[in-house]
């Protein structure tokens, strides 16, 4: 953000660069509806010209007596022209919104097919990016419209300004004079003010987002129940009123002088203005000037001063925008953070192999993984355990290309995938991944959403449901298959609401969306039990190992008595793989594995002898 509003000197060039931009997406939503919207603005602009003169000459007719049936017709017409100027407005304010509905489309479909085709997780992972996709999200849809209706403005008051300033000096030249001469304190304090305005919105940016973080926490229902066990709520009201107050008194301050200046410049505009009428009069009095130039002076002095300042005020107002489009601009144009490969792979029949692979998230951070050497030969069930942060995970994502390793290769059937269009490689891929996703969608769309080729197949997303184990849970549900599976939104059209499932449902449900995908080539379990009780836990891997049978698989899991029957155990350890074979080959070897191993299976045995020892407790002290 600092690179967009920062500097006053960038401003101009960034202006310029954000213009063009938004006039193709005003041109590519509705370029018809733009020109009509500029014919309509130049008649705006002319309108009260045509106005001033037909007084003009009404007053005029009159004050030389002139035969009833002139004053009539040029009554007449300013009577057509308040019609006309009535129907233009409702016209205008139609194609305004209509132009901004369409553009807004247009922006938002161009915006989201650029964030979409984003191939990796890297600018999802980059502040500065998710901040730029939030101003633009915010902008890139009115900005172009706002920037339209400013230029339309500016067309119709150059119109005006220039129509008046025109037939004043028609009348008298002084007068013109005289008339441009009363804007000028009025322009120069508004230019000052729109300056210190775009540099105070600068300077309250952080304070607003702050804000914002607050006022989001406490209407999150994610956060409803932390903030309400740790007692937190006074807290962030206070902060978000803190940030609240120091923008009230910035935009307080700037209000203040606004009005001073107004007040200052009203001023001056005022005398020099109310002297070129004391001249007007005066000149109408000695009987050199017309009664009606009196009337088209006062016109012209109060169309002139308000078109100037509407003008001003509207550059200011576009100036700011376009600044804000920048950001609209740039995610727009954002370069993919990987490589595109164009490549293909076929299913797998060979072995997946990682050479020497090496990966930080980024360049300032350590290393994830540091030389990782790996093969996950087709229709193998591979194990991979470690302590926290040992980077199982980073492998997962590394796996399936959301990231490229810095050095060394992951090959599919020999091919690199650097080489392979992401896409095609997901296609090949089922996951479930540790930080798994609930959608705030129905069940079965909730499971359709592994498989779009099979999301209306209900028998499919039914079998999947039931091979993770969460079929009667869901068929149990209102509307089973049909429930909402959130309460943030209404079941139907209805006022009746979705339900919440537990952890552990929701779970299997990302299980089960992943074995939709069941004929995929790689199936990777990251950490799929977490959320399950031991019995359910028990349950699962059981049928996840039937589902594995013959397949290839990826299990990561802290639970090592579900990776017992791998055919293969990798221990990640700092980044590095300290040990691999199978369960009995690693107990064997007595390293990390059997050490975590039997940890866990000493916490197993101690619950069990104190769950004995209670029930022998309880036995004894049970009357007889
Ligand atoms: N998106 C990210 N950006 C920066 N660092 C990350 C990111 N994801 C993970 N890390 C870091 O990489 C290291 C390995 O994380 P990873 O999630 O791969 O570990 P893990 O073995 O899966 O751990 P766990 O058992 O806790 O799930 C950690 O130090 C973590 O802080």
């Amino acid at each position: 953000m600092e690179d967009t509003h920062g500097r006053h000197g960038n401003g101009r060039r960034q202006v310029a660069a954000g213009l063009p931009p938004a006039v193709r997406l005003v041109w590519g939503a509705g370029r018809w509806w733009a020109l009509g919207l500029t014919a309509l603005a130049v008649t705006a602009g002319a309108v009260p010209v045509a106005n001033a003169w037909l007084m003009r000459t009404v007053l005029n007719d009159l004050a030389v007596g002139a035969a009833p049936a002139a004053v009539l017709a040029a009554a007449a017409a300013l009577a057509v022209l308040g019609i006309a100027t009535a129907v233009t407005t409702a016209l205008q304010v139609y194609a305004e919104d209509e132009l901004g509905r369409r553009v807004g489309l247009h922006a938002d479909d161009r915006l989201f097919t650029a964030v979409n085709r984003l191939p990796g997780l890297g600018q999802f992972e980059d502040p500065a990016f998710l901040d730029r996709l939030r101003l633009a999200a915010d902008n890139g849809g009115q900005t172009p419209v706002q920037v339209l209706q400013a230029a339309l403005g500016l067309v119709a008051g150059l119109v005006t300004v220039l129509g008046f300033v025109g037939s004043l000096v028609v009348i008298h030249p002084v007068l013109a004079g005289v008339v441009l001469l009363g804007t000028l304190p009025a322009l120069w304090g508004q230019l000052g003010l729109s300056r210190r305005r775009a540099a105070m919105i600068w300077r309250l940016g952080p304070v607003e987002r702050r804000e914002l973080f607050y006022r989001d926490l406490m209407s999150s229902a994610e956060a409803a129940k932390e903030i309400r066990l740790f007692g937190l709520g006074d807290m962030l009201r206070g902060r978000m009123l803190t940030e609240r107050r120091r923008a009230n008194d910035e935009n307080r301050r700037m209000d203040r002088r606004d009005m001073s200046v107004q007040v200052a410049a009203g001023l001056l505009s005022a005398l020099i203005s109310g002297g070129g009428l004391v001249w007007v009069v005066l000149r109408a009095d000695a009987g050199s000037g017309a009664v009606g130039d009196v009337a088209l002076y006062i016109a012209a002095v109060g169309a002139v001063q308000q078109g100037m300042a509407g003008m001003i005020s509207l550059l200011a107002q576009a100036h700011q925008r376009l600044l804000l489009f920048t950001h609209y601009r740039d995610v727009v144009a954002v370069e993919p953070d990987l490589a595109a490969g164009t490549g293909g792979v076929g299913p797998l029949t060979g072995r997946i192999e990682l050479r020497d692979v090496w990966f930080r998230y980024t360049p300032d951070q350590p290393w994830v993984l540091r030389g990782v050497d790996l093969d996950i030969p087709a229709g193998t069930a591979l194990g991979l355990v470690g302590l926290n942060g040992s980077g199982k995970s980073t492998l997962v994502k590394l796996l399936c290309r959301f990231y490229d390793p810095d050095r060394g290769t992951i090959a599919w059937d020999g091919t690199d995938i650097r080489d392979v269009d992401p896409a095609v490689l997901r296609e090949r891929i089922g996951a479930v991944f540790q930080d798994y996703m609930t959608y705030d969608m129905t069940a079965a769309e909730n499971i359709g959403l592994g498989d779009r080729s099979r999301a209306g197949d209900r028998a499919a997303i039914e079998a999947a449901a039931r091979r993770a184990g969460v079929h009667d849970a869901v068929a149990a549900l209102p509307h089973g298959y049909d429930t909402l599976i959130t309460r943030i939104f209404y079941q139907g059209d209805g006022s009746e609401q979705g339900v919440d499932l537990s952890g552990g449902q929701q779970q299997r449900i990302a299980i089960a969306r992943a074995l939709l995908r069941e004929e995929r080539d790689l199936l990777i379990l990251d950490e799929p039990s977490a959320g399950l009780d031991a019995e359910a836990e028990y349950e699962l891997h059981t049928r996840l190992r039937e589902q594995r049978r013959g397949r290839t698989s990826l299990l990561v899991s802290h639970r090592l008595g579900a990776l017992r029957d791998a055919d293969r155990i990798v221990v990640l350890d700092g980044g590095t793989i300290a040990e691999s074979g199978t369960h009995g080959e690693l107990m064997a070897a007595d390293g990390v594995y059997a050490r975590l191993f039997s940890i866990q299976a000493e916490g197993y045995r101690r619950d069990e002898g104190d769950r004995e020892d209670e029930r022998r407790r309880r036995d004894e002290e049970a009357p007889c």
